[in-house]
C-alpha cells in the first residue's frame, strides 16, 4: 500500500516512518526545502531517540521517499495523512492556515479518488471545513472526483513517538464512509499484532477526543500541583499522596507527579485552543481555566522558593538551573518551564549558569533571541556550561528543572565543591530528600 504523509514535523516524519517499517511505501512531504533534502540524507531535524536509524534503514529499504512536491505524488496514492502544525492564533484558538493550504493543493489537483486523514490536532469542525475547501477547487475546476475525509487525532509523545505510535494504548478514526473504514482498518491491521484497538467512530467525536484527551491529562498535573502546594502548607508529603490515590485503579498511577508546570508544544496550545472552542460555542470551560492558572503559577513556583530563601534579595546571586527542555529525551524548548524561570531570574539580578544534555543549541538560540534585553553583550549574566558540574560552578543554588537521566545521580561531594551556597530545589521531585539533609544541603522538593 502506498501512502502520503503531508508535514514532516514530529507527527508527520514519526507517522510516516513507523507506517514504512510495518512495509508500507511512504512519501513525506514538506514545504521546508532545507528539511527535505536533509531527510532524503538520513539526517532528521529533531532529537527523537530511535528515529534516525529507523528514517535510514527505511530510506535503504526503499519504503520511505521525500518530497517537497505534494502535486507529483498526489495521483499515484489513495490515502494522504495530513500532519502539518496547527500552531495558536493570538486569542489562542488554533491556526488552520496549514490545514486548509493541504486541503486547497489537494483540491487543485487530484484528479482520482483520494481519502485525506486529518492527523494534526484540529477543532471540533475543522473536517468540514476541509470537505468544503476541497469541493470548492474541485467545483471551481468544473469536475466531479469522489473524495473522502477522516480523522485520526495523533497521541504520541515526545522522546516516546516511536513506541507510542508502534503500540499505542488505541487507535482512534472518525469516518463517515465505509470506503474510508476499509482503507483506514487495511493500513492498522499490522500493528493490531502489538494488543491495541482502532475505535471507530463519527469525526466530529475524534476531533473532540484529542482534546479532551490532553485537556484531561493536563487537569490531572494542575490538580497534583496545587494538591502539592497544599501538601507543603500542611507538612503533607505529595509523593505519598500519588501514591495512595494512584493505586486506586479508579485513578490509576500514570500523569500523576508534581512538578514545575507542563510545557511542551501540546498542552498548553491545546487547552487554550479548547477554551476558545467552548467560547465560540457560548460554553465556559471553568475547570480548564482553572488548569491554565495553576500551571501558569507552578512555573514559577520554584522561583518563588528562591525568593523566600534569600529574603526576595536576589541582585547579584548565582543560580544554576539543570534541564531546559521541556521534558526529557526531547530538544523541544516549546512552553518550557526553563524560559519562566530564566526570564524571571535575570529580571531579579541574578547571574544564571544552565545546562541540558541535548536541548542547548534550541536554549541558546530562543534564549538569546526573546531575551535579548536582558542579556547585555558586556555582561556576563547568562552562561550556557559545558556540563552539570561547570554548571554549578559558585553557585548561590541549583534548580532542577527537567528530569534527564544524567541528573538522576550526580557526584554530589563534587556538586558540594564548586557551589557557593547549600540549596537545591528540585522541581521534579527526584532526589531523595535524607540522602539530601545528610549531604549537607538546604533540599527543598514540590510538595
Ligand atoms: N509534537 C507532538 O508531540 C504532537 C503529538 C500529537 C499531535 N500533534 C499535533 O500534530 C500537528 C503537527 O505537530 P508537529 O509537532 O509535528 O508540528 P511541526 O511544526 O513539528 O511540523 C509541521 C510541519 O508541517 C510543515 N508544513 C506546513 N505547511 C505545509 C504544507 N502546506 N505542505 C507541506 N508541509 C507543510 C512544516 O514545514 C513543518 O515541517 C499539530 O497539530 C500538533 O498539535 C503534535
Ligand atoms: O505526571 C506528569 C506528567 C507530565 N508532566 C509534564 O507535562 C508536560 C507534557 O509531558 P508529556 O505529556 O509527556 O509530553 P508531550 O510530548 O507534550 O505529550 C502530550 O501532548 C501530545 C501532543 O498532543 C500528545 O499526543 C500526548 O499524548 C501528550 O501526553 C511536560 O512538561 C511534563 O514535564 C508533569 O508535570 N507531570
Amino acid at each position: 500500500m502506498k501512502i502520503v504523509i503531508v508535514g514532516t514535523g514530529y507527527v508527520g516524519l514519526v507517522s510516516g516512518t513507523c507506517f514504512a517499517e510495518m512495509g508500507v511505501d511512504v512519501t513525506c512531504v514538506d514545504i521546508d526545502r532545507q528539511k527535505i533534502e536533509n531527510l532524503e540524507k538520513g539526517i532528521i531535524p529533531i532529537y527523537e531517540p530511535g528515529l534516525e536509524d529507523m528514517v535510514q534503514r527505511n530510506i535503504k529499504a526503499e519504503r520511505l521517499h521525500f518530497t517537497t512536491n505534494l502535486t507529483s505524488v498526489l495521483n499515484d496514492i489513495q490515502v494522504i495523512f495530513s500532519a502539518v502544525g496547527t500552531p495558536p492564533d493570538a486569542d489562542g484558538s488554533a491556526d488552520l492556515k496549514y490545514v486548509l493550504e493541504v486541503a486547497r493543493t489537494i483540491g487543485q489537483n487530484m484528479q482520482q479518488y483520494v481519502l485525506l486523514v486529518t492527523k494534526s490536532t484540529v477543532p471540533v469542525g475543522t473536517a468540514s471545513l476541509v470537505r468544503q475547501t476541497i469541493q470548492m477547487e474541485l467545483d471551481k475546476r468544473g469536475v466531479y472526483i469522489e473524495f473522502d475525509i477522516a480523522s485520526n487525532p495523533e497521541f504520541l509523545k515526545e522522546g516516546d513517538a516511536i513506541k507510542d505510535f508502534m503500540s499505542p494504548d488505541r487507535v482512534v478514526v472518525g469516518v463517515e464512509s465505509e470506503k474510508a473504514k476499509e482503507l483506514m482498518t487495511k493500513l492498522y491491521r499490522p500493528f493490531l499484532l502489538n494488543n491495541f484497538r482502532v475505535i471507530f467512530m463519527d469525526i466530529l467525536s475524534a476531533e473532540m477526543t484529542k482534546y479532551a484527551a490532553n485537556a484531561m491529562l493536563a487537569t490531572r498535573i494542575s490538580f497534583m500541583n496545587d494538591m502539592a502546594n497544599l501538601c507543603e502548607r500542611v507538612g503533607a508529603n505529595v509523593n505519598m499522596v500519588r501514591k495512595g490515590i494512584g493505586t486506586d485503579q479508579r485513578i490509576g498511577g500514570k500523569f500523576l507527579y508534581a512538578g514545575c508546570g507542563y510545557g511542551g508544544s501540546c498542552f498548553p496550545k491545546d487547552v487554550k485552543a479548547l477554551i476558545q472552542t467552548a467560547d465560540q460555542n457560548g460554553y465556559e470551560l471553568r475547570v480548564l481555566k482553572a488548569v491554565e492558572e495553576v500551571n501558569a503559577y507552578q512555573k514559577q513556583v520554584l522561583f518563588h522558593k528562591l525568593e523566600k530563601q534569600f529574603q526576595s534579595d536576589l541582585s547579584g546571586k548565582t543560580i544554576s538551573i539543570w534541564g531546559l527542555s521541556f521534558k526529557p529525551n526531547t530538544d523541544d524548548m516549546r512552553e518550557a518551564p526553563s524560559l519562566v524561570l530564566i526570564e524571571k531570574l535575570l529580571k531579579a539580578g541574578c547571574k544564571v549558569r544552565v545546562f541540558d544534555p541535548v536541548a542547548m543549541p534550541e536554549a541558546k538560540k530562543i534564549i538569546r533571541t526573546k531575551m535579548a534585553e536582558l542579556i547585555p553583550e558586556d555582561s556576563f549574566n547568562m552562561y550556557f556550561a559545558n556540563d552539570i558540574y561547570d554548571a554549578v560552578l559558585d553557585s548561590d543554588a541549583l534548580m532542577l528543572v527537567t528530569e534527564w537521566k544524567e541528573f538522576r545521580m550526580p557526584t554530589w561531594p563534587v556538586v558540594k565543591k564548586a557551589m557557593t551556597g547549600l540549596l537545591i530545589l528540585d522541581g521534579r521531585n527526584i532526589y531523595d530528600e535524607n540522602e539530601m539533609n545528610e549531604l549537607g544541603f538546604n533540599y527543598q522538593c514540590i510538595g
